[in-house]
């Protein structure tokens, strides 16, 4: 077995990405522990969502090292096949399948070898539908079990593809602004799911919403121009002087 460079989840150092000579990330260097959450911060164009993308296989960077669980080369790697190994993505938006029940989306987003009209169309397995009723519990819809999900609130959708990122049994999920759009219950109830996910998993969470970030109760990274300008604790973060001159002042 390969031993671990180092001991954390993900490790990125030093990753550039260059359009064109402009750089998107410029050395930037984060590492995220096991059970983990991490709230990033900054400014449009700060380089958050490129950073998912050099995480998740989307873009490759120009040069640093980004390590998975201190031994897969994520550089090395394509989107599919870090989706294996544990990363799942959340983007804004929520992509569930509207025309299906809220069921059988997290059936079809369960680790199945079937096809999905298989799947859809055979009897569930008496494991499967312990998965769902767990996951369904977890994401706190088991009351809107047999509804079709383009039925749900946005909040409901939110956490229902949380539930089918959930369904893939990753170990690192990236989420990208849960808290848009969504009602201030909803938001304090994002806020506690994520939470209770970051138990056992690392969490990265993209957000500019700043009472959300607090509910979070998690350690802040804030980017700018591609590299952490600053990280720690929510209060150190919005206390430091250059982030609140870049990002929060404005
Ligand atoms: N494919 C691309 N080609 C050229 N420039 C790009 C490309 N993707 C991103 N950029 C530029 O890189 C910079 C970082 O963008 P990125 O989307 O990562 O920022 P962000 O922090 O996610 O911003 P936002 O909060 O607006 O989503 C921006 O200036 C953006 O215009």
């Amino acid at each position: 077995m390969t031993v671990p460079v180092t001991p954390t989840l993900l490790y990125l150092d030093n990753v550039t990405v260059s359009f064109d000579g402009f750089r998107a990330l410029n050395a930037l260097s984060l590492a995220i522990d096991h059970a983990e959450m991490r709230a990033i911060i900054g400014p449009n164009g700060a380089g958050k969502t490129t950073m998912m993308d050099v995480i998740t296989g989307k873009t490759q960077p120009n040069e640093g090292t980004a390590l998975f669980e201190g031994t897969h080369d994520l550089t090395a790697l394509d989107e599919t096949a870090i989706a294996e190994l544990g990363i799942g993505r959340k983007f804004q938006t929520p992509t569930v399948f509207e025309l299906h029940t809220v069921e059988d989306n997290l059936l079809l987003a369960l680790k199945n070898k079937r096809g999905p009209l298989a799947t859809l169309l055979s009897r569930r397995t008496n494991r499967e539908q312990e998965r769902i009723d767990s996951l369904l519990e977890r994401v706190r819809l088991p009351a809107q079990r047999h509804r079709r999900a383009g039925e749900l609130s946005h909040g409901q959708k939110q956490w229902l593809e949380i539930g089918m990122l959930l369904a893939q049994e990753p170990k690192l999920l990236l989420i990208d602004e849960p808290a848009a759009g969504m009602t201030d219950q909803e938001t304090a109830d994002t806020a506690d799911l994520l939470r209770d996910i970051a138990k056992s998993k690392g969490v990265i969470v993209v957000e500019h919403d700043m009472s959300f970030v607090r509910a979070l109760g998690a350690k802040v990274t804030c980017l700018h121009e591609g590299s952490v300008l600053a990280e720690g604790s929510l209060d150190a973060v919005s206390a430091n002087e250059r982030v609140v001159e870049v990002y929060l002042g404005r």
